[in-house]
């Protein structure tokens, strides 16, 4: 199986590839470029300077063949490539399940932070190889690289639960995740980009 399989599956074992970076058997591998993640920075002219500056690959879902259909438990690797966007740090787009059903994270790799918003508190779940996340059903959820390797973990969700992203761009996340000192500075959402990232720049 190289694609997402078809129901009724057999029972199977799905195995980590080098460096816990595929699965094997893999189905459908997604790649999310900076310029799919327009409106999600709090700094746009940084955003929109990446998109020419080259478009980099911020992160990439790998999943197994196991369908997103009822009944079904997909799972899929996330790798989130290190880096920031006028300080903030690289992330997934994030976004609330509208069927709301829970979802499992575990880390295997780097450094990274899972942000979760339900729409009134916002939660910071630092993330590192062996931690499981848990994602309550009605929390929308983004995952961060805060080091400076990639940050890889596992998912595994309810096949019907779904991806609502206009959710995110609607409510926001609670909080950013900034590249801070020593470590990463939450700021609540809508505060704008630091002014030492452009002092020039006029804030949006
Ligand atoms: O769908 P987003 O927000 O781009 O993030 C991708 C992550 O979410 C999932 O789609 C499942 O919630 C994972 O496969 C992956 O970790």
């Amino acid at each position: 199986m190289s694609t997402s399989a078809t129901p009724p599956l057999s029972p199977l074992t799905i195995t980590f590839g080098p460096g816990n970076a595929t699965l094997e058997p893999q189905g459908q591998v997604l790649t999310r470029r900076m310029s799919d993640l327009e409106g999600l920075f709090v700094d746009g002219h940084a955003w929109r300077q990446a998109v020419v500056d080259g478009d980099p690959v911020v992160y990439t879902v790998v999943s197994s063949p196991v369908p997103e259909v009822p009944r079904e438990l997909p799972q899929s690797i996330t790798t989130i490539y290190p880096g920031d966007t006028g300080g903030e740090f690289w992330m997934t787009k994030g976004h609330q399940h509208p069927d709301p059903q829970g979802e499992i994270y575990l880390g295997l790799e780097g450094r990274g932070g899972l942000l979760l918003f339900d729409g009134e508190r916002a939660e910071w779940l630092d993330m590192g190889p062996g931690t499981i996340g848990y994602i309550p059903p009605g929390w929308a959820h983004r995952s961060v690289n805060v080091g400076d390797e990639p940050y890889r973990f596992l998912a595994v969700y309810p096949g019907s639960a779904g991806h609502d992203y206009g959710w995110v761009l609607a409510h926001g996340m609670g909080l950013r995740a900034r590249r801070g000192d020593a470590t990463v500075e939450l700021v609540p959402f809508g505060a704008p980009a630091s002014a030492s990232d452009n002092p020039t720049r006029p804030q949006e």
